[in-house]
């Protein structure tokens, strides 16, 4: 997992993106980079476009246009499977199975053959371990709780130890201590396999634990930079004033562009 990041490229470059989505263009022109092996905050308020710019970086998303590459590959190609780890913001895990039976079941598709049963175990009860329900590991999904439940998501997508994961808002309905949790965890994945994580959110307090940040509103990328650079830049004390300063700034520059036609 840590060549990638050792090798210092990007882990997703994007340049003239564009998707349209029905008959709306949802993301306009993005060009932005994703540093490997750091924690990239995707943030923005509900509809601006967060979740269709994850399904295209993971290659889900029809009608894109532009370049996106992936670990170096264009998005959805075929080798990113088992490289890229995805969960969504409605998580397909299966109630009427354990929580080892769901992991056994995805690492079976991932890493199929009678062959692969000693490494498959080996990942999925690290997997477990990862996002701590090894105390759950027998109880059927439907009793989990909520917190408990995307838990068992993030296991899946941890399967296999992609190098790039992406997350649809992991934390939405998580209690204060589940969230420091999970954020120790995401910090954990960086700092020691080398992982690179894009998380979406729209808590803004969320964007103070990443390392970067891309700022999104309507489709478009307001800032993609660091937390403190964002605070200084705009001489906010946090990333949600900073975030309220760039959109202010953004609406009178496209104010002065309409006068000036
Ligand atoms: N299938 C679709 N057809 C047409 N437009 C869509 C479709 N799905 C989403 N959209 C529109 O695309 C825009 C971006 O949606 P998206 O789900 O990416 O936003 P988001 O930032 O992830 O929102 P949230 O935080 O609420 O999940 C929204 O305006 C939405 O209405």
């Amino acid at each position: 997992m840590m060549n990638y990041a050792a090798a210092g490229h990007a882990a997703i470059r994007a340049d003239d993106l564009t998707v349209v989505r029905g008959r709306r263009t949802v993301l306009h022109h993005l060009r932005f980079t994703v540093p490997p092996g750091q924690i990239t905050g995707l943030l923005g308020p509900s509809g601006c476009g967060k979740s269709t710019l994850m399904r295209t970086v993971v290659g889900t998303q029809a009608r894109a246009t532009g370049t996106l590459d992936v670990l170096g590959r264009p998005a959805g190609h075929a080798t990113l499977r088992s490289r890229v780890g995805y969960v969504t913001q409605a998580p397909s895990v299966y109630d009427d199975l354990t929580v080892r039976q769901n992991l056994e079941y995805f690492a079976a598709i991932l890493d199929p053959g009678r062959a692969a049963a000693e490494r498959r175990h080996d990942h999925v009860t690290r997997a477990i371990a990862d996002v701590d329900l090894t105390r759950h590991a027998d109880a059927l999904a439907g009793t989990l709780s909520g917190g408990q439940h995307s838990r068992v998501s993030l296991a899946v997508a941890l399967l296999g130890a992609p190098e790039l994961l992406v997350l649809d808002e992991p934390t939405v309905g998580l209690d204060p201590v589940l969230r420091r949790d999970l954020w120790n965890l995401f910090h954990a994945l960086a700092a020691d396999r080398g992982a690179t994580l894009l998380i979406s959110s729209h808590v803004m307090d969320e964007a103070e634990r990443c390392h970067r940040l891309l700022l999104m509103r309507e489709g478009e990328i307001l800032a993609d930079d660091t937390p403190d650079a964002l605070r200084t830049r705009t001489g906010a004390d946090t990333v949600e004033a900073a975030f309220l300063h760039l959109v202010d700034e953004a609406a009178t520059a496209h104010r002065t562009q309409e006068q000036n036609r």
